[in-house]
Parts: C-alpha cells; structure tokens; sequence
C-alpha cells in the first residue's frame, strides 16, 4: 500500500549554473509543493501504513529550513533545482522514514521532479 502526504512552502531561489540569459539567472519565487509517499504493509489494528501525524512530525523540522527562505543559502542546495531538492529532502528524511518511496517537488503545477532513491 503505498500512502502520500503532501506539504507546501515558500521559498526565492535562483540557478546560478544557467546562462545569464535564462531567466532562473535572476533570483525569483515559487510556492512549492512536496508529496512524500511510503510504501509498507497496513498495519492490521491501526490501519495504517504510518501515521500521517508522524510523518508530519519527521517533516515538520526540514520545513522550517526551506520556508520562507533563499534556497540558495541553505547547505546543500547551492543549486536549488527541482531535482536537487528532492534529493535533499530524500536524504534528510529516510533515515528516519525508512517507508519513504518516493520524494516529488512541485516548481510549479506543471513542473517536478520525482526521486525515488536513484
Ligand atoms: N529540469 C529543471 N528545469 C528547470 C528547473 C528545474 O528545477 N529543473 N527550474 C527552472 C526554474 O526554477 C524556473 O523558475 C521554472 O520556470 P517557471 O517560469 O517558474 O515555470 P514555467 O515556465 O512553467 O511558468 P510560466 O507559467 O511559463 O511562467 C527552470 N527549469
Ligand atoms: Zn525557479
């Protein structure tokens, strides 16, 4: 069974490695949206796979680093793509989610980037 909670922040960034004529140069914002999903058996007296509260809880901390600010201050996402911010969450959260499938990033509606440990 594989469950998903989502999550939303906003944050500035910019891409400092495309030209300076690509227009993710210029510093700019996005409201993100993150979708951690896990995959596990339910759990037959809860009825769970986890509980929501607790994934809440493990995200609660990596939430506060991203919301509201510059990614690009933040360790690790020098170079705040889509991509690389799933890579980041992946890495800070299935140490501790060890259900954790898959991390998507929402830019956009239309755009995102989707991790799944590979
Ligand atoms: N593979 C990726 N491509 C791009 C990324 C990325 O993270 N991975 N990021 C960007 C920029 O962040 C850019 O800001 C996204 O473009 P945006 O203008 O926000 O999105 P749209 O072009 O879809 O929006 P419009 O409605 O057309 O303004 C670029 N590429
Ligand atoms: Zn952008």
């Amino acid at each position: 069974m594989k469950i998903t909670q989502a999550f939303t922040f906003e944050a500035a960034h910019r891409l400092p490695n495309v030209p300076e004529t690509h227009r993710c140069f210029r510093m700019h914002g996005h409201s993100y949206r993150i979708e951690l999903t896990l995959e596990g058996p339910v759990d037959p007296r809860s009825g769970f796979v986890i509980d929501f509260f607790d994934v809440e809880a493990v995200f609660a901390p990596l939430l506060e680093r991203l919301d509201h600010h510059c990614l690009n201050e933040v360790e690790g996402l020098e170079n705040p793509t889509a991509e690389h911010i799933a890579i980041w969450i992946w890495q800070r959260v299935k140490p501790l989610l060890p259900l954790v499938s898959s991390v998507r990033v929402y830019e956009t509606p239309q755009s995102w980037a989707e991790y799944e440990g590979v």
